[in-house]
């Protein structure tokens, strides 16, 4: 049968009673229960399919269409209250092209050829409107239908930074006050553990935290929580003239309404455009979550002149950005061990698009926060990648149950090596692998860390390579039995090795999409068991790296507490492993950056066998773990081979000061007076090195003298060295 021009066919008709039915149902979901089981994204994408289908058959865009009506007119048993003026939503702009197309028909309708935009952050939490008469707080309510809302008044009151009574000056008789109520990020795993405590469920995410928590039927309730509000708007005002909202906005401040700190009012699209980037990328230095921008005709004339549609105002426009929440299914909770023997439980799911990347894995930090978000495996659960943040799990999605989930239970041993896991102290939650030398995982992680840019910086060393290293599938004993092996790597030992493919970030086995089987590669071979490319240049980058400073091995040998800074320190105070090795504990902490904790662990450090012969591999593969002097390019290095001691307090320089002005000059400067010893330069107070340059004729200089060195050289300098009693 032929369709006619323009008919609705049946097809259609259905596929939008049941788009429409779907749309009502998460609505439902999340404006009265609060339990959304799809992520926003998803939800938008069903309203603007039904937008869609409403654009080709324009008969089934009645009054009734949810692409109609302001969403939330259900019965969820608070009372109902009217607003005096309509709450309405807003029309989304998904695009730039959308952003334009809003922009040219204000220009078109709005009549006039001067008028501002009105740049605001699109607050992510829930809608209400505050009713003040002659400065008091006398109604709060939710948005509800847009026409009637649900009364919260005693709730609201409960709301830091809602005023009961406005102050200052020009309060009308009446005003309402729209804005959004947030439960800040921060406080929200705290709020589901606290809920799992008391057996209530967990909610998946800080939106759905903050509605249920303002719609509480009991009061005392709401006070407990750290909720948050911004104003954004005005409803219904008598006694009250303003022309621009901007303006609007500097009054309600005054009045010590919580307003938006980052509007900003600009004259073009440009300007928009530019704001929309700004925070784009700035989004996570708000203190809300924010899922756009809404623009706004600033002029307040002029938003009449535009008027609104049943459902948005079309003086305004929401830019939603990308979400960085998404749905997917936790596969699995599994544990991962860290470059310290670490236990960290994680999270696998469903791989995702979230944020512009594939997030297969996420972390939960330990066993406890598993708890406090209230996850069970088999969940489907609501997934945030923000940034560049680890992703995370915010929260479960409850009612999407179907009771064949199960419990996270922390294993007993660790899961690359069986070894029994511990705590390290008593009441740490943290469990760890004691088996620091050869537990695959640490020694891959410690690996990918001493090739990783703060260490040796060896490129085409990567994860992938750390792994294949350290646990083949194939052969079956690594050609790294611990990070003593690293400088004798040969290509002969690299080929055979076949290993699982692996995630860049996190290091763990990548699964196949299409089998969901882990897959196996071969990592250092091509197709005909030549080398690849890079297994070459890795090798190339090895045998360079034996050359880097000293202050990067130190770094690399993951000495507990060590860290760059602590490593720059003992390589600039010792300029060698073996002196470092030599020293005492005392003389370690007494170094600046270092203290006792570090010199300790460094002592412990080297008291650990398998620690030592680490070094003396790399010894013998030739790497000399000694600085020689500071860096090559830095200029002419006049004193290169003299050692120089100072002692005493000098006038002009700091004993830091002193001994970097040497080092830089290629000086080596050492804390003890020796007949090697070239020069020793005194301040005041100078105590035993004096009397022992005195005692082995070694040349003193003073403040003068030691600027002589610095700036003639040591010819100089022993000219102009202070006679000693001896001499003179
Ligand atoms: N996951 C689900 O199942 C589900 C179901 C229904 C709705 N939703 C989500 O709810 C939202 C739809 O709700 P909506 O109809 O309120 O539309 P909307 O959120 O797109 O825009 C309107 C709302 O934005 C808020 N807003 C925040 N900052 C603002 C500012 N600076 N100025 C003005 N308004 C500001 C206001 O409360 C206003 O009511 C969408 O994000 C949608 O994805 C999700
Ligand atoms: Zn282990």
């Amino acid at each position: 049968m032929a369709v006619e021009q323009g008919a609705l066919p049946a097809e259609a008709r259905e596929q939008h009673a049941q788009l429409a039915e779907q749309v009502e149902e998460h609505r439902f979901r999340y404006y009265v229960k609060d339990q959304p089981v799809i992520s926003d994204a998803e939800f938008d994408k069903l309203l603007r399919a039904l937008e869609a289908l409403e654009e080709e058959y324009p008969a089934l865009r009645t009054p009734d269409s949810p692409t109609q009506k302001v969403a939330g007119d259900y019965e969820t048993g608070l009372t109902k209250v009217d607003h005096r003026e309509r709450m309405l939503s807003l029309d989304n702009a998904f695009d730039d092209a959308e952003l334009a197309a809003w922009a040219e028909r204000v220009a078109r309708d709005v009549g006039a050829s001067a008028y501002h935009f009105l740049c605001e952050l699109k607050v992510d939490g829930l809608a209400v409107n505050l009713t003040y008469e002659k400065g008091r707080l006398t109604r709060a309510a939710t948005r509800g239908n847009g026409t009637t809302g649900e009364d919260i008044t005693p709730n609201a009151r409960t709301i830091q930074g809602i005023p009961d009574r406005l102050k200052g000056d020009r309060i009308p008789d009446l005003v309402e006050i729209r804005g959004e109520v947030y439960f800040p990020m921060e406080k929200f795993e705290e709020l589901n553990a606290r809920r799992i405590a008391a057996g209530e469920q967990p909610y998946a995410n800080p939106r759905n935290s903050a509605s249920g928590s303002l719609r509480q039927k009991d009061p005392r309730v709401t006070a407990t929580l750290p909720l948050r509000m911004v104003v954004h708007g005005l409803g219904a005002r008598e006694g009250l003239d303003i022309s621009r909202l901007s303006e609007a906005y500097e009054l309600l401040r005054e009045w010590g309404l919580p307003t938006a700190r980052h509007n900003k009012v600009v004259d073009s699209l440009e300007g928009v455009r530019e704001f929309i980037a700004h925070f784009g990328e700035h989004r996570h230095s708000v203190e809300h979550e924010i899922d756009g921008v809404v623009v706004k005709l600033d002029e307040i004339p002029l938003q009449g002149r535009l008027g609104s549609t049943a459902r948005a105002p079309r003086w305004a426009i929401a830019w939603k950005y990308p979400p960085e929440e998404v749905n997917t299914k936790l596969v699995d909770i599994k544990v991962g061990v860290g470059r310290t023997g670490r236990v960290t439980p994680y999270a696998q799911v469903e791989p995702v698009t979230v944020a512009g990347s594939e997030v297969e894995f996420a972390t939960l930090h330990n066993q406890e926060v598993v708890k406090a978000k209230g996850v069970l495996i088999g969940d489907t659960v609501v997934l945030r990648k923000a940034g560049d943040v680890i992703p995370e799990i915010l929260g479960p999605v409850v009612d999407l149950r179907d009771g064949t989930e199960r419990e996270f239970v922390m294993p007993a041993e660790c899961p690359e090596c069986g070894t029994p896991l511990r705590a390290m102290k008593e009441g740490d939650i943290d469990l760890r692998c004691p088996n620091a030398r050869t537990c695959p995982a640490q020694l891959r992680e410690r690996l990918f860390f001493l090739a990783g840019r703060q260490c040796l910086d060896i490129e085409n060393f990567g994860m992938v390579a750390a792994a294949a290293l350290t646990r083949p599938l194939e052969p079956s004993d690594p050609p790294l039995v611990d990070e003593g092996d690293l400088f004798d790597l040969t290509i002969d030992r690299l080929l055979p090795i076949r290993a699982y493919v692996r995630d860049p970030d996190s290091g763990l086995p990548k699964r196949d999409p299409k089998t969901g089987e882990e897959k196996v590669v071969s990592v250092f071979a091509n197709q005909k068991g030549e080398p690849k490319k890079n297994a070459l240049a890795m090798l190339a980058n090895i045998e360079a790296a034996k050359q880097r400073p000293l202050a990067r091995f130190i770094n690399g040998l993951s000495i507990r507490h060590v860290g760059p800074v602590a490593a720059e320190a003992l390589a600039r105070e010792f300029r060698s492993l073996e002196r470092i090795e030599q020293a005492t504990e005392a003389e370690l902490a007494a170094v600046d950056g270092v203290g006792g904790i570090i010199a300790a662990a460094v002592k412990q450090w080297f008291e650990e066998d398998w620690h030592r012969e680490i070094v003396r591999k790399w010894r013998a593969a030739g790497v000399s773990f000694e600085d020689a002097g500071a860096g090559e390019d830095e200029g002419p290095r006049p004193l290169e081979g003299l050692t120089v001691v100072v002692t005493g307090t000098l006038e002009n320089h700091t004993r830091d000061g002193a001994k970097e002005a040497l080092q830089s000059r290629g000086a080596k400067v050492t804390g003890s007076v020796s007949k090697k010893t070239d020069f020793v330069v005194v301040g005041d107070n100078p105590g035993s090195k004096y009397d022992k340059a005195i005692q082995l004729k070694v040349p003193v200089l003073d403040d003068a003298g030691f600027a002589v060195l610095l700036e003639q050289g040591p010819e100089a300098a022993r000219e102009a060295a202070v006679p000693t009693p001896e001499a003179g």
